[in-house]
């Protein structure tokens, strides 16, 4: 009985303190939070999982029904009610609170050490923008390849922002842009092994695994060996000649034409040239077949590659697989014996006797010589005729020079000899092709980690050495805006003119391209006077080179009472 009652007493206490508790936990409850929602949870709401009443508590987040600490339930609500007893309460939750705060703290220093690693590390990568995933500055470097300001718009805008060494990420690839006659002599004039050439994939692909412009190291000594040998004087002679024939059948017609685009004239008569010397290819027809499918292979090498019927790579790789079949088929008839010429292919396909090139070496590098040659030389002849547009007193004295050579000596045909008889017009050249900057930088890939320009680089990163940059840096040539072929009385700095590259990648068709231009030159001052109808210099777009957008329209009278011709 006794028992009982002291019992009942002690059931009534606890009842009691119960109540108390509870009643003072709603109050506080109610006047922390002010939230009757939570204040008035039923019992059955309350959460049912002990870690995660524990972890709502040092989180001061409301739980779930489930049990679940809800972050989407912001409140500040501390659930004294879910504290079980004082004692539960020490011997549990107070050290699992402990652990979770000393938890988090050596979270927080281990993410602030890994920040501080990564900023020291920023300190020396160089500026730039490559934030976003994969994309990069993808869009912007598509727009300006796709505008009249041409693709080195891009570059040039971010050289301005950035400084002579910036990075950026096209297309899921880091690129470095570096303008430094030191790193140029470094990286590509003694060809650090730390170094290989690298072209965006598109361009491989379209010019083909095998191009001398794309293949890496030993592939490329190899090829290289057997393409500069087939370069002799003989060769690039009789080149010349070709060229200087069809420069001259192209200006007789000029002189009947109210204007001519010089650019599209000089795109027909380097390609024409050019096919005669690879692949002995001179029916007009044959050569209007493979001049529009080189067009559509030059002109898928900056699109987007995606290889979708319809779109510009497409096109670009089918034009590819025609002249790769028609290259498949002069071989064939040339090992059969059926055709003999004396021209590139057939170097070639003879080779010097060791480590001969395959079908697909010979394929890829003959394709890549008609795009490597053509654009390039006539777009560098229709800038070379605008500059001297701009420049009358420079016209004036080239043709007086000229005028004079030709009634002193018989200048027909014109061979390689031009590029010792000229030498006032070989500045001009060099000049027009500082300005030109028709390869506008120079692609090599990092194979390992290595410091450029004072800044770290990253195996796999790509850096061009900006060729452009240099060419108009006014540290390396004074006044580089001017049109002023005698800063070349003196050699350049070391390093600082790379029209034709620099090292062991140095254009291999440099003479023939030099050549075609004096010819082009001798032939046009001491023929006609000329005058550009459209001074836009806008670009073409989409191209891999810088090109007129209007081709250099001109109107040409006959320097005598009318145009002479040997
Ligand atoms: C004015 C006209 C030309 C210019 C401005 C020019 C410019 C260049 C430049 C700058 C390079 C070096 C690229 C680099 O290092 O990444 C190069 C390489 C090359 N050029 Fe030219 N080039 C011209 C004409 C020609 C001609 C006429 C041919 C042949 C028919 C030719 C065939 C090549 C080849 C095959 C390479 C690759 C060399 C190698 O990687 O070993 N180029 N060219």
């Amino acid at each position: 009985m006794k028992s009982n009652t002291i019992s009942e007493i002690l059931k009534k206490r606890r009842n009691i303190i119960r109540r108390l508790l509870t009643s003072r936990q709603l109050k506080q409850s109610a006047s922390i939070a002010g939230a009757t929602s939570v204040a008035t949870r039923p019992a059955s709401t309350a959460p049912t999982s002990f870690g995660a009443a524990c972890a709502a508590h040092v989180l001061k987040m409301p739980t779930t029904p489930s049990g679940r600490a809800s972050p989407h339930m912001a409140t500040f609500v501390v659930p004294l009610h879910l504290l079980p007893s004082l004692s539960s309460f020490f011997f549990f939750q107070l050290p699992f609170t402990c652990f979770l705060a000393f938890f988090l703290l050596r979270l927080l220093l281990k993410q602030s050490r890994k920040a501080a690693a990564s900023t020291a590390a920023e300190v020396t990568i160089p500026p730039g923008n490559t934030w976003l995933p994969f994309v990069g500055e993808t869009l912007d470097f598509l727009a300006a390849c796709y505008s009249n300001r041409g693709v080195y718009d891009f570059v040039r805008t971010r050289h301005l922002r950035y400084g002579e060494c910036f990075r950026t990420k096209i297309l899921g690839q880091i690129h470095v842009f570096v303008s430094s006659t030191e790193v140029a002599r470094t990286i590509i004039g003694f060809e650090s092994p730390d170094f290989s050439k690298r072209y965006i994939r598109s361009i491989a692909e379209l010019l083909g695994e095998h191009s001398l412009l794309c293949a890496a190291s030993e592939q490329h000594k190899l090829v290289r060996r057997h393409i500069s040998s087939l370069f002799k004087l003989e060769a690039v002679d009789s080149a010349v000649k070709k060229f200087d024939e069809l420069v001259l059948d192209t200006l007789r017609g000029w002189e009947l034409k109210d204007s001519v685009i010089v650019l599209s004239d000089a795109l027909k008569i380097t390609f024409n040239a050019i096919c005669k010397m690879l692949i002995s290819t001179e029916e007009e027809y044959e050569l209007e077949i493979l001049r529009n499918d080189v067009s559509e292979v030059t002109e898928a090498m900056l699109a987007f590659p995606l290889k979708l019927p319809g779109t510009r790579f497409y096109r670009g790789l089918e034009a590819r697989r025609r002249i790769m079949n028609r290259l498949r088929k002069m071989i064939h008839s040339r090992k059969k014996r059926l055709e003999y010429h004396e021209d590139f292919l057939q170097g070639l396909l003879v080779g010097d006797g060791k480590d001969p090139l395959t079908d697909e070496q010979i394929m890829d590098n003959i394709l890549t010589l008609i795009i490597a040659g053509q654009v390039t030389t006539a777009s560098s002849i229709a800038w070379m005729v605008k500059y001297l547009d701009e420049n009358q007193e420079v016209q004036e004295k080239l043709r007086a020079l000229h005028l004079d050579l030709a009634s002193k000596k018989s200048l027909s045909p014109l061979g390689s000899e031009v590029l010792n008889l000229m030498p006032y017009a070989i500045k001009i050249v060099k000049e027009s092709l500082r300005m030109a900057t028709i390869v506008s930088w120079f692609p090599r890939v990092a194979l390992k980690d290595c410091e450029v320009y004072g800044y770290k680089i990253q195996r796999s990163w790509i850096v061009n050495v900006n060729a452009r940059a240099t060419h108009y840096d006014p540290m390396v040539y004074e006044e580089p805006m001017k049109f002023n072929p005698s800063r070349f009385d003196d050699d350049p700095k070391p390093y600082s003119f790379m029209a034709f590259g620099i090292g062991g990648r140095t254009c291999v068709g440099m003479h023939l391209a030099k050549a075609m231009m004096l010819v082009f030159l001798h032939r046009l001052v001491t023929t006609y006077r000329w005058k550009v109808t459209d001074k836009d210099s806008s670009l073409q777009k989409g191209t891999m080179f810088p090109m007129l957008r209007n081709g250099c329209p001109i109107t040409v009278t006959a320097v005598g009472v009318e145009p002479k011709f040997p």
